[in-house]
């Protein structure tokens, strides 16, 4: 597969990379500076910034390639451009690539009725160089709850990403964890997410809807 890669100077660049080892990259996008080997990239892999989001759709466009975006910080409006560019190609947006959170999203998405009347509140953790607070991820977990949770953001160390759901009534508590180990685990997402995007049908995809059409196979 020939891919371009929006980031990739950044930590998950350098992940991407490794994880898309059997791979052509034929396209990289930084802040400063824009490299192509003169070919069209079937899937181009977004993580970035959300300032570098009107370039890369007007890319996929321009190439007709297919999107896998993992940047997090988005507004609607940048989501509107995402659904927009769907129509034309496959676009899979998550906020979180690795197995564990989506399987985690899905369990609470289940759930989210019978725990609409305890106390909610989610603690995430990560590296002292992430920008954007709360995490992608957290958002995201709420929006499976489908209520409001206490946020709390610690940023310390290297750590690549640590999310857990704490769920209180008078009688008892719920937790939930996950924590990521390697950055890998969400460039290997990313590779089964472009794996889905080079031969789906243009559309707005979530990571957990091309996890649930593996679960069908
Ligand atoms: N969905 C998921 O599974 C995951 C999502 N993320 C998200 O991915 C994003 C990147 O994370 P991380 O790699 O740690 O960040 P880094 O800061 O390490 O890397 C950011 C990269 O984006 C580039 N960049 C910044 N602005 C622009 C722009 N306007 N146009 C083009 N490129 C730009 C930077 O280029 P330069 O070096 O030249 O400044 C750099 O290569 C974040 O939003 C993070 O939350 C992270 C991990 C997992
Ligand atoms: O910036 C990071 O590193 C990460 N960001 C994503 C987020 O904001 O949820 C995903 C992961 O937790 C790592």
């Amino acid at each position: 597969m020939r891919y371009g890669l929006v980031g990739s100077t950044g930590r998950m660049g350098q992940e991407i990379k490794k994880a898309f080892v059997d791979h052509t990259l034929c396209l990289t996008v930084d802040a400063e500076k824009t490299w192509s080997d003169g070919t069209q990239p079937e899937v181009i892999v977004d993580f970035s910034n959300r300032s570098s989001l009107p370039n890369t759709v007007n890319l996929c466009v321009e190439n007709g390639s297919a999107l896998v975006i993992g940047t997090t910080g988005l507004n609607e409006d940048d989501f509107s451009m995402l659904r927009e560019l769907g129509k034309d190609v496959p676009v899979v947006q998550s906020y979180n690539f690795s197995l564990g959170v989506n399987i985690l999203k899905m369990i609470l998405a289940s759930y989210s009725k019978l725990l609409e009347d305890w106390d909610s509140e989610i603690v995430e953790i990560h590296h002292n160089k992430k920008k954007d607070a709360p995490s992608g991820t957290a958002i995201m977990l709420q929006e499976a709850l489908k209520k409001p949770a206490v946020m709390h953001s610690l940023r310390m160390g290297g750590i690549p990403g640590d999310h857990s759901l704490i769920f209180a009534n008078e009688g008892e508590v719920l937790s939930f964890n996950h924590r990521a180990i390697s950055r890998a685990v969400f460039a290997y997402g990313a590779l089964e997410a472009a794996e889905f995007a080079r031969s789906a049908n243009p559309g707005f995809y979530t990571f957990e809807e091309v996890l649930r059409c593996k679960l069908k196979k």
